[in-house]
């Protein structure tokens, strides 16, 4: 039992002690540090009886106080140091015992084979660690524009972020992307210039583009001491102090503080003081009750304000985010890790200061969010869950609102990157992985009882009609899942076998749970599976995984684009279902005409008009609707989805005894035959490009995109740099970065994103179908 007391004086310890399931105590006999590198396999029962007298020092590091908790999430542009930074806090929290590195292979978020090897991050881990008596549950999020459901997913369960830049690139494209995602959710940040090492740095521009692009209110919390070769540390501008890594410690744990002096640093003193002066004005300007203080109290002199005030503002002003903090450093280099940890604890919100405003229908009540699903071979489907309010416990049902459906939680588990330490309950604010549901998925929200929710829809809909809001969907109170974008990329797969059809299907089945933007379809002519992704490399990791995970060798056909289909004129056409089955006659006849729609509409668009009888159409509606579906999900040109129709039923007789599904049959025939009629169009994807290169492959890069179709809105100059930003088609971009790597002898980078569908032209329509009527 006294190895158990160690667990309440540090979380840190935690790290010394294996207790394994029996919950038998083990203290390694070596030093710290003796044994293997990388992550500890600690877990520990959560049998009653079995901690004895422990138990509450035992729960007070499994549910924190929620004032303690910090969920947050770290997000950026692909390679700004997302993975380095998250491994150094692990280090620096105690919980791994050597440096991870990404360029080495063997970080500890990034844990999946492919990840090693790619070096980026596919799946966002979830890790969590103490850090000065806060509990911090980590999100590390992909930079990947192919993953930025992730992202999203991710962002939807934090209550802050911390984006990470690097300062000798300030703001891109993929920044500016989550940025905006994180402001749709509306998680509050904090910013870290890192890279402040980096032949380029440069922390003053890397402040103005946050400022500038982000459209946000920089607080300059530090300030670097030297930059790129020559940086060496950080001032804190709310203490007026300097942070210095010492140049011999290999790890940067090793650092000083000391406040800055007259006699020593007269430069950095005058420098820091100004800035500290203009935060507190800044953060004045943006927090009425802070203004009063400066403009009382202090006014006379803000040196005389204490840090903690200050710091009290700053936290008010970032949950308000009406402005963020901004800290630097350099991961790599092992230089501000530490005050950007204690930033995080101190200025970004616990769970209880987010305003979530569905909880009070709960009333203290279970209610949770399934955001991640992760296959594991041994213990099956987990589940990564969040909850808002209420506690989850092992060994209970809980109702899924979503999936409709009950369900038993078997254990909970938090989550160290592949270790796991089991736990007795999850109280409200904490993140942890559950085993045992088997139906649930991304996105799911998981009550206590089907009575639980209902009541909580009650409550809901009571409120609704208080503010004489709309009702609508409040007999089911679910969190705002994620929106799944729409795959832009797709290609056949086929087992090595007919006999492994069947494995490859669960293989897709198990990944589509883990991640819905994988769509998954079969092709009714040639009765292939269908993979349907976010990007090329979205493709080529799923394909990977089905190999490492599922052990089966899959084949690829070629990688093709998702077009959509759209008329520019409308068509009428009538059509005649009449078919016996056994004895009984189905008889429909349908009247209908397809028309475009101006505004951008994914599913058609359903008109009746007055000659349809009001009847007729109570008991067939559905019918109709799932015909107008089934025919717009091929369009007649490439079998493609048709989009921005609308379909208007003329006139409609239905024999009795006809079933529905040959009046949907019907009505699906009679749509196709519209849509041939009419004027056709292809819509191509059009994605936002961005890429950066150096003034000397400026040219070739142009020329090579002007016969790509592409469009150039404008050329920055960042740095050393130019940014050309414009539009291209992705039939024009696939392989690109090959492409680029050959232009530019590997020194440009670049970034996609999906702008929008746009209308092709008549020439490279018909080029397109030639292609493909070639079979080409
Ligand atoms: N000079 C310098 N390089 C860094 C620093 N931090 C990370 N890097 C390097 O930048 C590259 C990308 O680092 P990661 O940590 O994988 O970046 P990421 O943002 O997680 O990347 P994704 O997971 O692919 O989105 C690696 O080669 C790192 O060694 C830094 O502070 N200074």
């Amino acid at each position: 039992m006294s190895n158990l007391r160690i667990l309440s004086l540090s979380q840190k310890r935690i790290s010394n002690l294996r207790i394994n399931n029996a919950c038998c105590c083990e203290i390694p006999a070596g030093p710290r540090g003796s044994g293997p590198p990388g992550p500890l396999r600690t877990c520990y029962s959560s049998q009653a009886g079995l901690v004895g007298n422990d138990v509450k020092s035992l729960h007070a590091i499994i549910n924190p106080p929620v004032a303690k908790i910090r969920n947050i999430g770290i997000m950026a542009h692909i390679d700004a140091g997302k993975t380095t930074t998250t491994e150094r806090i692990l280090y620096y929290s105690g919980y791994t015992r050597s440096l991870g590195d990404v360029d080495d292979g063997d970080t500890v978020t990034d844990f999946m084979a492919q990840e090693r090897e790619r070096g980026i991050t596919i799946q966002s881990a979830a890790v969590t660690f103490d850090w000065k008596g806060h509990r911090v549950n980590l999100i590390d999020t992909p930079g990947h524009v192919d993953f930025t459901l992730e992202v999203e997913r991710c962002l939807r369960v934090l209550d802050g972020a911390v984006a990470v830049f690097d300062a000798s690139a300030g703001v891109e494209a993929q920044s500016l992307t989550v940025w905006r995602q994180a402001d749709k959710h509306r998680v509050p940040r904090i910013c870290f210039l890192n890279k402040m090492d980096k032949t380029g740095a440069s922390f003053k521009y890397a402040v103005g583009s946050i400022r500038e692009k982000l459209n946000a209110r920089p607080l300059l919390l530090q300030l670097p001491i030297g930059e790129a070769k020559t940086f060496r540390g950080v001032v804190d501008v709310v203490r007026k102090e300097k942070l210095l890594w010492n140049p011999s410690s290999a790890d940067g744990r090793d650092f000083e503080r000391k406040p800055l002096l007259e006699t020593s640093d007269p430069e950095l003193l005058r420098e820091t003081t100004a800035a500290r002066n203009a935060l507190i004005e800044q953060v004045a300007d943006l927090d009425d009750e802070f203004a009063g203080l400066v403009l009382g109290e202090f006014s006379e002199d803000f040196d005389l304000l204490p840090a903690e005030k200050l710091q009290t503002a700053i936290h008010r002003v970032t949950l308000a985010q009406t402005a963020v903090p901004v800290l630097c450093g350099s991961a790599l280099r092992n230089k501000g890790i530490q005050p950007l940890v204690d930033a995080v604890t101190m200025y970004l919100p616990s769970p209880e200061e987010r305003n979530y405003e569905f909880l009070r229908w709960y009333e203290g009540d279970l209610c949770a969010l399934a955001f991640k699903v992760l296959h594991d071979k041994h213990r099956g489907p987990l589940v990564l869950v969040r909850v808002y309010s209420g506690t989850l416990k092992p060994q209970s049902a809980v109702h899924n609102i979503s999936g409709n459906c009950t369900e038993r939680i078997s254990r909970l588990l938090l989550p160290f990157a592949d270790q796991h330490i089991e736990i007795p309950a999850l109280t409200a604010g904490n993140i942890a992985l559950t085993v045992g549901l088997k139906q649930t998925a991304t996105g799911d929200t998981i009550v206590s009882s089907k009575s639980s929710a209902l009541a909580a829809a009650r409550r809901a809909e009571r409120e609704r009609e208080g503010q004489h809001r709309p009702a609508g969907g409040a007999e089911r109170p679910l969190l705002a899942g994620v929106e799944i974008p729409e795959p832009v990329f797709f290609c056949t797969i086929e087992p090595p076998s007919v006999a492994r059809q069947p494995d490859l299907d669960h293989a897709l089945q198990c990944l589509q749970r883990e991640d819905p933007s994988l769509k998954v379809r079969l092709d009714p002519e040639s009765g292939q599976t269908v993979l349907c992704g976010m990007g090329e490399l979205h493709i080529e990791i799923i394909h990977d995984r089905i190999r490492r995970e599922y052990g089966l060798e899959t084949f690829l056909g070629p990688l093709q684009v998702a077009y959509r289909e759209t008329i520019v004129s409308a068509a009428r056409a009538t059509d005649t279902l009449d078919k016996t089955v056994g004895d009984r006659r189905h008889l429909v006849t349908v009247e209908l005409e397809a028309q475009p729609v101006g505004t951008s509409s994914a599913a058609p668009v359903a008109r009746f008009s007055e000659s349809v009888s009001k009847d007729l159409l109570r008991a067939s509606q559905e019918a109709i609707e799932n015909g107008l579906h089934s025919a717009c999900l091929q369009g007649p040109l490439l079998g493609s989805p048709v989009q921005d129709v609308a379909i208007t039923v003329h006139s409609l007789t239905v024999h009795p005894g006809t079933s529905t599904t040959m009046i949907s049959a019907c009505v699906s025939r009679c749509v196709q035959k519209a849509l041939k009629k009419a004027d056709k169009q292809i819509l191509e994807p059009l994605m936002k490009l961005e890429v950066t290169v150096t003034g000397d492959y400026l040219s070739p890069v142009l020329a090579d995109l002007a016969q790509r179709r592409g469009s150039i809105q404008e050329i920055q100059t960042r740095q050393d740099n130019r940014v050309v930003i414009g539009f291209v088609p992705l039939a024009e971009v696939m392989g690109y970065s090959t492409v680029l790597r050959t232009l530019t002898s590997g020194s440009a980078s670049f970034a996609l994103e999906l702008s929008s569908y746009q209308a092709m032209n008549p020439q490279d329509q018909s080029a397109l179908l030639s292609r493909k009527s070639g079979g080409l």
